[in-house]
């Protein structure tokens, strides 16, 4: 019998996907700003990575993008009439028309923290959508995030789903990039919970930019998941590295059953979470197989520009693993070389493949932040809404719905055309019916 695997859920773009530079702390997304976006490129271009993915023996999957420009949270802040009333008031203030149309919903590793039926006391896989209330545009994914997860995962048996946490900044919770899973598929793990700050203060913080994920927030999931506390680990990210545009555990760290691979700066205190986790896993008689990235071999600079650990880590039949790093990986010398020799020499990971993920990559977004993963047993997975499992026929069928729906370029002058909003329903009200999802965006209401 097949046993429990990995499932990728990837974000599909949203049809408004462009550049705005709201995500401080992002050094991309900054750099960025009012750069013209091609939505349908960018689309494609994550398809094509499920799809050579999928090709190439990995369980893909795929969520939709939301509904943006969001008019709901326009209402919600005063701006009333028509639609399109709304969109042209609203167009006075295009650092806010910007947030509520931001596409930022396909980085899916932001959508929840999800934890296998494995771990869990109940024996379910428990979902927990992330509140995101660092930043005002991403905060806007939670409800459509929820209503999604619940028309994909609906058998009760099965899955268990958990609301946002309270959107507090003491509750700041950004998802599985803040949440890795050591140990084999279909035994208990170690869940690693990476906090960047101490909601209540007191200890340690990056000064310059924002800690979006506090300890509070994390000990929460860690209680609402029934997870057992000898088998997770709660550690500080290194508040360093958030300072030099780490924003997120996944830009210097990735795991995958047991390895980790990680950046020497990673971690707060690396030596002792390599210890703890080695111990930990000892414990459930697995290995642990760390993979240290020393600052000399690549500095943290380099690794937030080329996004090396912003890569999936897969596991083949053959039991060995393929690392997946983005085309800026590829085009820096010292980075490359790097993952050459690792390739050459690690034993497990010993395949580099290289995905062009340029239009998502300019807001800092790489191949980890497009994919939220999913352990799932044999039975778990047959419970989940089919048509969202990738497939040479649903690949056809999405590149040509991009092609049908998408515009080859966008910037933030063009969110106030009432036009887009028409488009974008118009192409959203399909895909629902495509993926079969039901009724999940607020127009469809
Ligand atoms: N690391 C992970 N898992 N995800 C990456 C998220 C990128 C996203 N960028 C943005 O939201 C930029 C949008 C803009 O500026 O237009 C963010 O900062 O939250």
């Amino acid at each position: 019998m097949k046993r429990s695997m990995e499932v990728n859920f990837d974000g599909l773009v949203g049809p408004t996907h462009h550049y705005a530079g709201l995500s401080f702390g992002n050094e991309a997304s900054t750099r960025h700003r009012n750069h013209d976006a091609n939505p349908r490129l960018a689309a494609q271009q994550g398809l094509l990575k499920m799809k050579s993915l999928s090709d190439a023996g990995f369980p893909q999957a795929v969520l939709p993008p939301h509904e943006r420009p969001h008019l709901p949270a326009l209402r919600q802040l005063g701006f009333s009439g028509t639609d399109g009333q709304i969109l042209a008031a609203a167009a006075r203030y295009p650092q806010l028309l910007s947030a509520v149309s931001s596409a930022s919903a396909m980085w899916v590793a932001n959508a929840a923290t999800v934890s296998p039926s494995a771990d869990s006391a109940d024996g379910r896989v428990h979902f927990t959508v992330a509140n995101l209330n660092n930043k005002f545009h991403r905060a806007l994914e939670a409800k459509t995030t929820g209503a999604v997860l619940a028309a994909i995962f609906a058998d009760g048996r099965y899955f268990q789903h958990h609301p946002p946490l309270p959107s507090v900044a003491l509750l700041g919770d950004e998802g599985a990039a803040n949440h890795s899973r050591l140990g084999r598929y279909d035994e208990p793990g170690i869940q690693l919970f990476v906090y960047g700050k101490d909601g209540y203060g007191g200890g340690a913080e990056p000064g310059r930019y924002p800690a979006r994920q506090t300890r509070e927030a994390s000990e929460a999931i860690i209680r609402l998941h029934q997870l057992a506390p000898e088998r997770t680990l709660l550690v500080q990210q290194n508040p360093a590295v958030i300072d030099e545009g780490v924003f997120h555990n996944d830009v210097i760290a990735v795991s995958n059953e047991q390895v980790l691979f990680y950046h020497q700066h990673a971690f707060m205190d690396g030596v002792s979470v390599r210890d703890r986790l080695r111990r930990r896993l000892a414990l459930l008689q697995q290995d642990f197989l760390p993979v240290e990235v020393p600052a000399d071999r690549v500095s943290v600079a380099d690794a937030v520009q080329t996004y090396l650990f912003n890569s999936q880590l897969l596991s083949r039949q053959d039991g060995h693993m393929t690392l997946v790093v983005p085309e800026e990986a590829r085009r820096d010398a010292g980075v490359w070389r790097y993952l050459a020799e690792l390739a050459a020499e690690n034993g497990v990971i010993d395949d580099i493949r290289v995905v062009d993920l340029r239009e998502s990559m300019r807001n800092g977004g790489g191949p980890a932040c497009l994919r939220l993963r999913i352990i799932l047993t044999q039975d778990e997975y047959r419970a989940v809404n089919p048509r969202v499992l990738m497939t040479e026929y649903l690949f056809l069928q999405l590149s040509q719905w991009v092609d049908r729906h998408y515009r080859d370029r966008l910037n933030q002058q063009d969110l106030a055309d009432p036009a887009l909003l028409n488009e974008v329903r118009t192409a959203l009200d399909e895909l629902t019916q495509l993926l079969d999802l039901g009724s999940v965006y607020p127009f469809q209401q």
